[in-house]
């Protein structure tokens, strides 16, 4: 079978540093050949002009939005870059997929695991969003689409740190919004390769470096879309942890973004590893656990007003 074609999405509010750091990414040396698929939301391809000529495709989708009234111009898109290599007209190892400011990236992560030929070809490889080290505050308060990004993201890139004051009061905001992804700080897009590439945020793993939450004194701003951290030091029962994930999806699978944990079951060695996108879910067993290693059941939910009373106590009656 040929190997799936990782890609990569761009997402972060308007003004970030998405371009900043495609830029960079396309003229960086790392022996890969990349497509893009860029998304002008109702301007002039600028965006395509300032990538210059190193990428091996520019593919520019302006009929709108990527996130709505496009989604069969983003399927067709991919379909004509696979078409591309099986003809031999094209040859590109990796994909990246900067979307408008504007853009909710779910509806662009489902259309890699909900259309057959594109699931299969395609393996998305993470979401990284770009944060406006200056702006962002302001607009993650403003705009729940802001959360958004950063809830579905695999890797948060802060930019603009060498303008803006103290950040620390934000990195601990992002990380309230989502306690999965790591943040780091980047001027001018140049982000090392590694932060952005292979971050396998989509493949079942135990990479899971969750952050525990600090609590501080302070009032807090509010956060629609925030992540929770549960842990279970009890061995769970399969059938049990079954039933509870899906009545949780049945009551609340439009508040929850992205989900994944690492759970010790009852009578197994193995450890078990899932993880979900809003309604998609999969699971499935890992390596057996080690000798040295802390027996915990642990995951993070990311979701909007997420139910966390109801999350929390579904799994603390299993314990
Ligand atoms: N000082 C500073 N400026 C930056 C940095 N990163 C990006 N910029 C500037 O911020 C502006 C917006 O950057 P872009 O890369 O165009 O942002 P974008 O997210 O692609 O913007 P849209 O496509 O309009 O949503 C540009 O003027 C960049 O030069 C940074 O780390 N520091």
């Amino acid at each position: 079978m040929v190997k799936p074609l990782p890609a990569t999405i761009l997402t972060g509010f308007l003004g970030a540093g998405k371009t900043t750091l495609l830029r960079f990414i396309l003229n960086a040396s790392h022996g890969e050949k990349i497509a893009v698929i860029e998304n002008e939301f109702g301007q002039v391809p600028i965006d395509s002009g300032i990538l210059g000529d190193r990428a091996t495709r520019i593919t520019t989708l302006s009929n709108g939005c990527i996130c709505c009234s496009s989604a069969n111009e983003l399927e067709n898109a991919l379909l004509d870059l696979l078409d591309g290599i099986d003809g031999g007209t094209l040859d590109f190892s990796r994909l990246v997929i900067e979307c408008t400011g504007m853009a909710d990236p779910g509806p662009v992560v489902q259309t890699f695991f909900s259309h057959p030929t594109i699931s299969q070809r395609f393996l998305l490889d993470g979401v990284i969003v770009l944060v406006d080290a200056v702006h962002a505050d302001q607009q993650l308060s403003q705009f729940p689409l802001a959360q958004a990004q950063v809830g579905f993201a695999d890797r948060i890139i802060l930019s603009k740190t060498d303008i803006a004051g103290d950040s620390e009061p934000l990195i601990e905001r992002l990380q309230r919004i989502n306690a999965r992804a790591p943040v780091y700080k980047v001027v001018q897009g140049e982000a090392s390769l590694e932060t952005l590439f292979n971050v396998e945020g989509f493949i079942l793993n135990d990479r899971l470096d969750l952050k525990k939450p600090r609590f501080r004194p302070l009032v807090q701003p509010e956060n629609a879309i925030y992540s929770i951290v549960i842990t279970c030091s009890r061995p769970l029962d399969l059938a049990q942890v079954s039933a509870v994930m899906e009545q949780l999806l049945l009551d609340y699978a439009d508040s929850l973004l992205r989900y994944k944990g690492l759970l010790e079951i009852e009578n197994d060695p193995r450890r078990l590893l899932f993880q979900g996108v809003q309604r998609l879910y999969s699971a499935d067993w890992d390596r057996e656990w080690r000798q040295d290693e802390r027996r915990e059941s642990i995951m993070v939910f990311i979701g909007i007003n997420l139910p966390e009373e109801q999350i929390r106590a579904a799994f603390a009656a299993l314990e």
